[in-house]
């Protein structure tokens, strides 16, 4: 290939288990690799300032072209524990949802299950920043990622959105996936794919490199995080995706 292939990958602890066999793999030498924020990779990709990232679901109608590439994302087949409606009062009781700006997908399935599966009346608001200070009375606040798993600590009503959406549709859910914005070569895909199945191969490696209290990472890169993009997985998209239309 002519130039390096520009990657962007979520900066959270859910992406260490698909980052892990990057380094000293050869796939390096094709790459530039930088990383961010779900939000902020999503722009990037439909801006065409990076070729492939791993983006959150959401976005893909605003995708002129996409391809997934790889077989794995950031998906759930159940609680997720990183993507979470936080709040100190009963779902029922919520007046106001602070939405996290970091997030597109968790944004997108938090509306649909306010509006199609709870059935809430509440206000939606977005945040440009930190807002976890406001969860508090009758204001709650969807919070994703590393953040999430700290605010598990603090508030006492956690509604996880992978579970509900299974108790919903029955369905696993993918919130980001690889995908590219172009066509890429084949040798770039299977050399980028086994980089990713590197680490999901050795979780114990990658939590063994990452000591972090907050959260136990075993159990979150195994029974909360599912990285196979399955055809269940694929299906609960697509059901996803219908709802958006
Ligand atoms: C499970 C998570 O999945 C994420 C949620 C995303 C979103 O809401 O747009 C995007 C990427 C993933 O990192 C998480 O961040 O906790």
């Amino acid at each position: 290939m002519e130039r390096k292939v520009k990657v962007a990958a979520v900066s959270y602890l859910n992406t260490k288990p698909l980052l892990y066999g990057f380094r000293d793999h050869q796939v390096m030498k094709m790459i530039d690799l930088s990383m961010d924020y779900p939000a902020k990779i999503a722009q990037q990709l439909i801006d065409g300032e990076v070729d492939v990232a791993l983006v959150p679901v959401a976005i893909i109608p605003k995708l002129k072209e996409y391809h997934i590439i790889s077989d794995y994302c950031i998906g759930a087949e159940g609680p997720v524990a990183s993507v979470c409606l936080f709040s100190e009062v009963p779902l029922h009781d919520i007046k106001r949802i602070y939405l996290d700006y970091q997030s597109r997908s968790s944004v997108a399935l938090l509306k649909v299950l306010v509006r199609d599966h709870w059935k809430l009346q509440v206000e939606l608001v977005e945040t440009t920043g930190g807002y976890e200070d406001r969860i508090k009375g009758t204001d709650a606040g969807l919070v994703i990622g590393d953040r999430a798993l700290a605010q598990r600590h603090i508030s006492p009503y956690i509604y996880d959105l992978a579970e509900h959406w299974m108790r919903f549709t029955s369905l696993p859910f993918v919130f980001a996936a690889w995908i590219s914005n172009k066509a890429l070569p084949v040798e770039f895909i299977q050399q980028f794919s086994n980089a990713n199945a590197i680490g999901i191969n050795n979780i114990p490696a990658v939590v063994a490199e990452n000591p972090y209290d907050v959260y136990d990472l075993s159990t979150y890169y195994t029974q909360n995080i599912s990285f196979p993009l399955t055809p269940a997985k694929r299906q609960g998209m697509q059901k996803f995706l219908s709802f958006l239309r």
